[in-house]
This record gives structure tokens, sequence and C-alpha cells, in this order.
């Protein structure tokens, strides 16, 4: 008798953008993120629209096994974590709503999840944590936001160190990465005020701004880096050991939900 072995892909969900382009209403995703998650995770990406009601999400999430939170160029709400007001145009208020709500339903049923940039930044806002609007007014600190005179791949080039602290996820991927301090590249204006009470810090920047933060006692990984391993996800050793450590959680959140009667 021959077995069968099941050969499907774990599937991974991505909340994409709402963006209006002269007029005309889009739901956008940078395809770098679903080439990562495709070539280096070993997982099938699906985009999940913002703005969909709780219901829909909910049955959207019961046939994923994995969800990435991308980074983006608009900011989370600060409506949503008490923060100063600001101008409409800054703001997604769909992909927030889909986000945040993406990530409970994730944490509570033992979902995978990694988030990127705005992602670190929502993971910490949906579980109570707060972000400062401008890491360039905090004195001290080095530059986060990039330059967008330079081309592309300048704007992406490894900028700062972080060190890995504690044993969460990310932080053991910098460990076997065998680089700690490891150099990252930095695309972003806010970052992390204060912790929410469910995350521990899995790395810093030098300048002392989180850089890496994981869920504590979460069933599975969970976890979330503000800077981009998507854009050297083939050959970067820390981006890749990220996206296969990620993978190899939705494949198991996989095997399991097959495995349930
Ligand atoms: N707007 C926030 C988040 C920044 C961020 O995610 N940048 C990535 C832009 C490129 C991309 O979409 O991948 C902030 O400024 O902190």
């Amino acid at each position: 008798m021959v077995a069968m072995v099941d050969s499907s892909p774990a599937i991974v969900g991505v909340v994409s953008n709402r963006q209006t382009v002269d007029g005309v209403g889009y739901e956008t995703v940078r395809v770098r993120y679903l080439e990562a998650l495709r070539s280096t995770a070993r997982v099938l990406p699906l985009v999940i629209p913002g703005g969909l009601e709780q219901e829909n999400l909910r049955a959207c999430l019961s046939v994923l096994n994995g969800v990435l939170l991308t980074g983006a160029e608009s900011n989370v709400s600060p409506s949503l974590y008490g923060g100063p007001e600001a101008c409409p145009e800054t703001l997604d208020l769909d992909r927030d709503r889909t986000s945040i709500a993406a990530i409970k339903i994730a944490l509570s049923s033992g979902i995978p999840l990694l988030g990127i940039c705005r992602g670190l930044q929502e993971l910490n806002v949906a579980l109570g944590g707060t972000l400062s609007s401008d890491l360039s007014e905090g004195e001290g600190l080095i530059t986060h936001v990039e330059n967008l005179a330079i081309p592309r791949d300048l704007q992406y080039a490894r900028s700062h160190a972080v060190l890995a602290e504690g044993h969460g996820y990310i932080a053991q991927c910098i460990r076997h990465s065998q680089q700690n301090p490891v150099l990252v590249n930095t695309l972003h204006r806010q970052g992390i005020a204060r912790l929410a009470d469910g995350l521990e810090v899995d790395a810093r920047c030098v300048d002392g701004v989180i850089e890496a933060v994981s869920v504590k006692d979460a069933a599975t990984f969970a976890a979330a880096v503000q800077w981009h391993p998507e854009w050297f996800h083939k050959e970067d050793p820390l981006s890749v050991e990220i996206f296969r450590a990620f993978g190899e959680a939705c494949r198991l959140h996989m095997i399991g939900t097959k495995l349930q009667p």
C-alpha cells in the first residue's frame, strides 16, 4: 500500500493596505512580502482585505495557518492608544480595524503571527501598548526614518545595530544566525513608547528603541520586528532564519488542525 503524503502548503493571510489613487480605491500589498512568504517561509500567501467585518474575518482566519502584518507608509491611528490627533491622510483605518482584530483572533486561537514595522506597532497597540508618533523628537535617538531622496536599495541598506535580549522568538533567531549584535535596516518614524504588558523585548537598537518583541507565553510563534527582513529574505542569515521559523510554525499549525477530530 502506498502512504498518502499531504503536500498542500500552509496558508498565511496578509492584511492589505487601503489606498486611493486618482479617486480610485485599491487594496495593496508589496510583492516583496509575498515573495518572502512563498520562497523563504515556503507558505502560500492569501491577501486579507482591510475593513472586513468581524464575522468575515473570523471565517477567513479559520482557514489560515498564519498571519503576516506587513510594514506600511500609513500610521496606526493614535485614537487606538490615546495619542495626539493625526492628519487623516496619514492613517488607514480599514487596515487598523482588520489588523487589530486579526491579531486578537490569531493569539486566542494559537495561529502563528509575524509583524514587520507597522505590524510590530499594531501588535503593541492591539495588546494595550502605546506608540511614539515621531522618534526623531526623542533626545539621543539615532535616525530611524529612511531618506526618501536616495535610491530604494540604499533606503533599505543595513544601517544600525540591534542586540538580542531575553529568550523570545526573534531573540532566538538572532542567536541562531550567529550575529549578535546584528545590523538591520530602518524605515520608520514611529516606534514603541510603552510596551504592552503581554509582550517581551527580543532586541533593542543601541539607542534603546525597541526593535523586536515576542508575545509572552504564546502557544506558537508570535513575534514582530521593527526592521524589514523581507528585503533580504533570500540571502541575509537573520532574515532567512525569521521567515523559516515562521513558516515552520505555520506548517505545525496546519498539521495540528488536520489532526483535530
Ligand atoms: N508608518 C509607520 C510604519 C513604517 C513602516 O512600516 N514602513 C514601511 C514602509 C514600506 C513598506 O510598506 O513595507 C512609521 O512611520 O513608523
